[in-house]
């Protein structure tokens, strides 16, 4: 797998300013489809003088506050759930991304005879999504539904937090961890052998703590000084933005701008996108409320999906059914891979429309509990589940 991207930016200071180029860089970044690559932001030159300027920090704004919407579409019905209104825009969202619990029958029906694998992303997934980060944590009712789960599917959890902070939060140790989205990944030692899995950076070793062997991947391991020091230069420059948080993902950093006034997060933008242009080989991606700080590698949530599978020896196999269940943009990577693939369902968490390369959806954490729980009922079910 080719571990190294080459990004063209896609607006540079010799190129001819014209009106198109003007217009699509006053969309957000999300809609501008150039400017990203795999769901990422590419580390684009900026004019340092006049309008260009201008229009970026419109688009800075613009990505910041379409990172998060509110969730004002939810009506409830009372059957149980769902927006029911045809002018409603959840209602006419639910038709392109139906519901996976109400489509639970034809998700099992495709399911039969097959072995699925499990996916789930953590914040805003398995946990709600609230104000400080270091406090998202999951119910002891959730992870029951996440521990009962994984006794039937493998399951991995492929997070943007580091390794160790989401294990921490998720506490189960059946479970495979990827953190730094995907950029460091414990999973079992591999079945069959790959390019990504020939890697320099990917080691066998032994964990002590079960004394298993497992495999260890660090795609950007050689970044962990840059990322230190960004994380370093990073802290310094918001300090005085009242509400910013640095948090430290070990190959990623996030800048969260939740908890700081609307009126600053042009600032926030500004500061974080003056510290990269020291470092040409970390680029921007948007999560919710946050700006995250990654190595320029072609390595993302759909690749640790690839190289999990692999791991498993489940990759490529027909007989398998990969299930990716998250609520952010870094996840869509994953929801590609499934879907470009053939291969298995992507399922966005959202309680607000939006467009994506999920195949189903959720409306939040709590109907992800549902699934799994649905899931479990269906496996114990012989007669169901593999005839
Ligand atoms: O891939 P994920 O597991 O979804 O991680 C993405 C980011 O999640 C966390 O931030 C988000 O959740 C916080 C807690 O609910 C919330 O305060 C924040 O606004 C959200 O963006 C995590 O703190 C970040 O580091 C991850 O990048």
């Amino acid at each position: 797998m080719d571990m190294n991207s080459n990004h063209t930016p896609v607006l540079t200071d010799s190129a001819p300013i014209t009106n198109s180029r003007l217009h699509s860089n006053l969309l957000p970044y999300s809609h501008t489809g150039a400017t990203f690559s795999h769901g990422m932001l590419l580390n684009i030159p900026r004019k340092k003088t006049g309008i260009l300027e201008d229009v970026f920090s419109c688009g800075w704004l613009d990505a910041m506050k379409s990172s998060s919407p509110p969730p004002k579409y939810i009506t409830k019905d009372v059957n149980q759930g769902f927006a029911s209104s045809e002018s409603d825009p959840y209602f006419n969202w639910l038709l392109k991304y139906p519901s996976a619990l109400a489509s639970f029958d034809q998700i099992t029906n495709f399911a039969k005879g097959k072995r699925i694998a499990l996916f789930l992303d953590y914040d805003g997934t398995l946990s709600p999504i609230v104000d400080n980060p270091d406090c998202a944590f999951m119910s002891d009712n959730m992870r029951a539904a996440v521990k009962k789960v994984a006794e039937y599917f493998p399951t991995a959890i492929i997070s943007g937090r580091s390794r160790d902070k989401v294990h921490e939060f998720v506490g189960l140790t059946e479970l495979y961890y990827a953190g730094s989205h995907g950029m460091d990944i414990i999973g079992p030692v591999r079945q069959s052998q790959s390019v990504s899995h020939n890697h320099p950076n990917c080691i066998v070793k032994s964990t002590d703590k079960q004394g298993k062997k497992v495999n260890l991947f660090q795609p950007a391991a050689e970044f962990l000084p840059m990322i230190n020091e960004v994380l370093n230069s990073l802290i310094e420059c918001t300090r005085d933005i009242k509400g910013a948080k640095i948090e430290n993902n070990k190959f990623c950093v996030s800048v969260h701008y939740r908890n700081v006034d609307e009126k600053s997060w042009d600032l926030v933008g500004r500061r974080v996108n003056d510290v990269l242009k020291g470092f040409p080989r970390l680029r921007l991606t948007h999560g919710r409320k946050v700006l995250e700080v990654r190595p320029v590698i072609n390595w993302d949530k759909g690749k640790a999906v690839t190289f999990l599978l692999e791991s498993l020896g489940l990759n490529n196999c027909d007989d398998v059914l990969p299930i990716y269940i998250g609520d952010d943009r870094t996840d869509e990577d994953a929801f590609k891979v499934l879907r470009e693939g053939n291969k298995g369902y992507g399922i966005l968490v959202s309680s607000a429309p939006k467009e994506s390369n999920a195949s189903y959806s959720l409306r939040d954490p709590s109907e992800v509990m549902e699934f799994l729980k649905s899931l479990v009922v269906w496996k114990q079910s012989p007669l169901k589940s593999h005839i």
